[in-house]
């Protein structure tokens, strides 16, 4: 079991600084994943803790020791890519076993060995076969076997399922999560791709522009971004966000967006909050994910009359956008529950549901209802 601890990372590619004072701890036997776009500095991140790259300040620990200085294939590190770079010549079976030859190890311990993790993978069947005759799964669990065979201290994947298409990338997403929980090997999995984040993750790491974002379970960089970039880059469809004013009025908190004639109604208490959070009066954006977003058909007290523009079916729901103001918010509906674009709906935000983020820095204001 491993240990894996960054300590002010700082990485240049000439002038360009790609990761920006880097601390992580991550703990044995977790399934970190690091997310973000591209360019976002995750892939020099993984390299530099296998020892792929260099590091220009900062420590890289591994169980307890600086490992920066020592090579590549003396810190006992598996890597998997997104090209799978199998050996064409050999058969499944001796591509795995390739790196229990190389560390010298006997016939009978490499054919227990490849055969183990062949099941887990479940690629028996195939370990006669040449990576030419498989298909893009099977060539990737193959790649994984190898990886996995020698029982490394950490296993790193960069995009392993990034070029597989959408049905077969779930399919794998499944069994590297089956295969993690059988194993517990300490994990680091990048992907720029949230869904897969948050369905592989113990905890995910959002990257920006080389700075970190925010560290958590999936469930808490969901229900509680740390800011807008985390708001907005986790959840599909995206948080609404919007610029609003917020004041009191008739026994409650008016939350009105920029450019809107009415307000959404809060409790009172959002008032003291926002103050006691250091919030400017002018300077609050809100973000409600479209779940967070209350639709009737039918006057209620407390909601607001809104008109449904476009409609957007996909199956399970609906995602329909409501005009406020010059904006639109997009609100999850059950399946045809606005019939047609222009009906007239009522819609409230459920306060709990509600973000507030100062609009100058973008960081959440902590403010919970
Ligand atoms: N060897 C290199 N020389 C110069 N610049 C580099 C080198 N490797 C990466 N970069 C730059 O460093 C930045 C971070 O790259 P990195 O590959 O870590 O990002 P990433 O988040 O993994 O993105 P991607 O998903 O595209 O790989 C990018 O702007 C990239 O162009």
């Amino acid at each position: 079991m491993t240990q894996i601890e960054l300590r002010g990372i700082q990485k240049f590619f000439g002038d360009v600084q790609v990761i920006k004072d880097l601390n992580l701890d991550i703990g044995s036997g977790e399934f970190i994943v690091l997310l973000g776009q591209s360019g976002c500095g995750k892939t020099t991140t993984l390299r530099a803790i296998a020892g792929l790259e260099t590091i220009d300040e900062g420590d890289i620990l591994i169980d307890g020791k600086v490992v920066q200085h020592i090579k590549a294939a003396d810190r006992d590190i598996a890597f998997v890519f997104q090209s799978f770079s199998l050996y064409p010549h050999m058969t499944v079976f001796e591509n795995i076993a390739f790196p229990l030859r190389a560390m010298g190890h006997s016939r009978a311990e490499i054919d227990s060995e490849v055969r183990d993790v062949a099941k887990v993978l479940r690629i028996s069947g195939l370990l006669d076969k040449r990576p030419s005759a498989l298909s893009g799964g099977d060539m990737q669990r193959v790649a994984i076997g190898r990886a996995l065979v020698r029982r490394p201290k950490a296993i790193l994947m960069d995009e392993p399922i990034g070029a597989l298409d959408a049905k077969l990338r779930e399919e794998m997403r499944s069994e590297i999560k089956r295969l993690h929980i059988e194993q517990g090997s300490t994990t680091i999995y990048v992907t720029h791709d949230q869904i897969e984040a948050m369905a592989l993750a113990d905890r995910i790491v959002i990257m920006h522009e080389g700075i970190l974002q925010q560290v958590g379970s999936p469930q808490e960089v969901y229900s509680h971004p740390a800011n807008l970039f985390v708001a907005q880059f986790v959840g599909s469809p995206v948080m609404n966000v919007a610029d609003v004013s917020v004041k009191k009025l008739n026994g409650h908190a008016d939350v009105t967006m920029s450019g809107a004639e009415k307000g959404f109604a809060f409790p009172q208490e959002l008032l003291a909050r926002l103050d006691g959070a250091g919030a400017k009066v002018d300077g609050i954006k809100l973000g409600i994910r479209p779940e967070g977003i209350e639709v009737a058909l039918d006057e209620r007290d407390g909601y607001l009359p809104l008109e449904a523009h476009l409609i957007e079916p996909l199956g399970s729901h609906d995602i329909v956008d409501l005009q406020v103001g010059d904006e639109f918010v997009r609100a999850r509906t059950r399946s045809g529950f606005v019939a047609a674009p222009g009906t007239r709906v009522f819609a409230r935000m459920d306060p709990t549901q509600a973000h507030f983020f100062d609009a100058a820095s973008g960081s959440s204001l902590g403010v919970r209802l």
